[in-house]
C-alpha cells in the first residue's frame, strides 16, 4: 500500500544544512497497523510528512497505493492527498468552526453540497462517538474528544491511508487507550491501513503489528512488533523496550557481581521468554523432574501483544555443575528464548 525507497530530507538550516532522513526504504501493506518509533529529532515526523509529500523528499520515491506521489505535479497531488488522512497532536481543528463544521470542512473544500455533506458526516459522528457533541466548538471539548473529532475530520474523504503524527501523545493514559481502541476499530473496519508516529513505546505494543525503530534518519531495525519487543537487536530498541519490560535483575541481586563460571554458593541466573504456544510448555516441572538441581523462580510475569501471549522469567538453578549444564541444554532445546545471565550470589556474598 505504501512503498518508501531511499527517502533522503535535507532541509536547509540557519546553520547549514541537517539531513533529516538519509535513505529510508520501508514498505507498509494494506490494511496493515505500522508504527515508527524514535527519539525527538529522529527525523519520525519529517518521514511521516513525505508519506503525503507535506515535506518533498530530497531524493527517493513515496508510492501510496501504486502511484507514485513523487512524480506528481501540484494538482494531481492535490488529487492523490484525498487517499491519506492525517492527525496531529495538537488536533488542528479550526476553533471558530464546531465539530459539525469541521468534519464538514474538507468536504466542502471540495466542492461537496449540503446534502452530500450531511450524508457523511453523520455517520462519521456516529463512528467516533460525538453525535451529542456536533453543535459544540473545540473550546468546549476535551483533549480526547478533539481528537475524535481530528479522526472523523480526516476520514471525511473516505482515505485508504491515515496517518498518525504524535496523536496521542498530549492525552493522558486513560484517553490514549480510548483513541488507540477507536483507531484499532476503525482500522478494521474500513480496512485502513494505519501509521503511527510515537516516542512510547506502549502505543506500539498495543495497536500496531509491524514497528520500525528510527534513530538519526535511518532505520535501525524494523519488523513483527513480536519480534521486535521478543528479540530487540539494537540498543536503541532496547532502550524502549525497557520502559515496558524491565531487565533489572530480582532485587536481591541487584548490584552483585556475575561471573561467567559457577562460585561457590552461586545460582545460574536464566532469564527464559514465552511466545505464543509456548507458554503452555511446562518448562519448569521437567526442570525439576528431570535435574537434580533446585530452581527457584525470581520473577515472572505474563503479558499480550495483540492477542499473542508472552510470558518472561528468571530463574536460579543451582547445585552439581554437569547436572546444572544438561539442564540448560534441555531449555535450550525447548520452544523459548533463553538468556543465560551468569553466576550470582545472594547479596553478593561468597559462600566459605
Ligand atoms: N523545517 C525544518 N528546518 C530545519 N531543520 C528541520 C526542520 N524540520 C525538522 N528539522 C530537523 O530535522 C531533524 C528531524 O526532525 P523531525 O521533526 O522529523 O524529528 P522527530 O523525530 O519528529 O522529532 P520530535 O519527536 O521532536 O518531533 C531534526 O534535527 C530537526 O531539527
Amino acid at each position: 500500500m505504501i512503498k518508501l525507497s531511499h527517502i533522503e530530507k535535507t532541509y536547509e538550516g540557519s546553520s547549514g544544512p541537517v539531513m533529516a532522513l538519509k535513505g529510508i526504504d520501508l514498505e507498509i501493506k494494506r490494511g496493515e497497523i505500522y508504527g515508527i518509533i524514535g527519539l525527538s529529532g529522529a527525523g519520525k515526523s519529517t518521514l511521516i510528512r513525505c508519506i503525503n509529500m507535506l515535506e518533498k523528499p530530497t531524493a527517493g520515491k513515496v508510492i501510496v497505493d501504486g502511484q507514485d506521489l513523487t512524480a506528481m505535479n501540484d494538482s494531481q497531488l492535490r488529487a492523490a492527498r484525498k487517499n491519506i488522512g492525517m492527525i496531529f497532536q495538537h488536533f488542528n481543528l479550526l476553533s471558530s468552526a464546531t465539530v459539525y463544521e469541521n468534519i464538514a470542512f474538507p468536504l466542502k473544500l471540495g466542492g461537496c453540497s449540503k446534502e452530500a455533506i450531511e450524508k457523511k458526516v453523520q455517520p462519521l459522528l456516529q463512528l467516533v462517538g460525538l453525535n451529542d457533541k456536533q453543535h459544540q466548538y473545540p473550546a468546549q471539548l476535551s483533549g480526547g474528544q478533539k481528537q475524535r473529532v481530528g479522526i472523523a475530520r480526516a476520514l471525511a474523504s473516505d482515505p485508504k491511508v491515515l496517518l498518525c503524527d504524535e496523536a496521542t501523545s498530549a492525552l493522558d493514559p486513560q484517553t490514549t487507550k480510548a483513541i488507540l481502541e477507536l483507531i484499532k476499530d476503525i482500522n478494521q473496519k474500513l480496512q485502513l491501513t494505519v501509521v503511527v508516529i510515537t516516542h512510547e513505546m506502549q502505543v506500539i505494543k498495543e495497536i500496531c503489528d509491524k514497528v520500525a525503530v528510527i534513530e538519526h534518519g535511518v532505520i535501525a531495525e524494523k519488523g513483527t512488533v513480536l519480534e521486535v519487543f521478543t528479540n530487540p537487536q539494537q540498543p536503541i530498541t532496547k532502550e524502549f523496550i525497557s520502559v515496558l519490560i524491565s531487565n533489572e535483575l530480582p532485587s536481591a541481586f541487584r548490584g552483585a557481581e556475575i561471573y561467567p563460571t559457577a562460585v561457590p554458593g552461586s545460582h545460574l541466573l536464566v532469564r527464559l521468554t514465552f511466545i505464543g504456544d509456548s507458554a503452555d510448555d511446562p518448562v519448569i516441572a521437567g526442570l525439576i523432574r528431570g535435574f537434580d538441581i533446585e530452581v527457584s523462580i525470581l520473577f515472572g510475569n505474563l503479558d499480550h501483544i495483540k492477542l499473542t501471549p508472552y510470558g518472561r522469567m528468571i530463574i536460579g538453578i543451582s547445585g552439581e555443575q554437569p547436572e546444572i549444564d544438561k539442564a540448560l541444554e534441555y531449555l535450550k532445546s525447548r520452544d523459548l528464548r533463553i538468556e543465560v545471565i551468569g553466576y550470582v550470589t545472594r547479596h553478593g556474598h561468597i559462600a566459605d
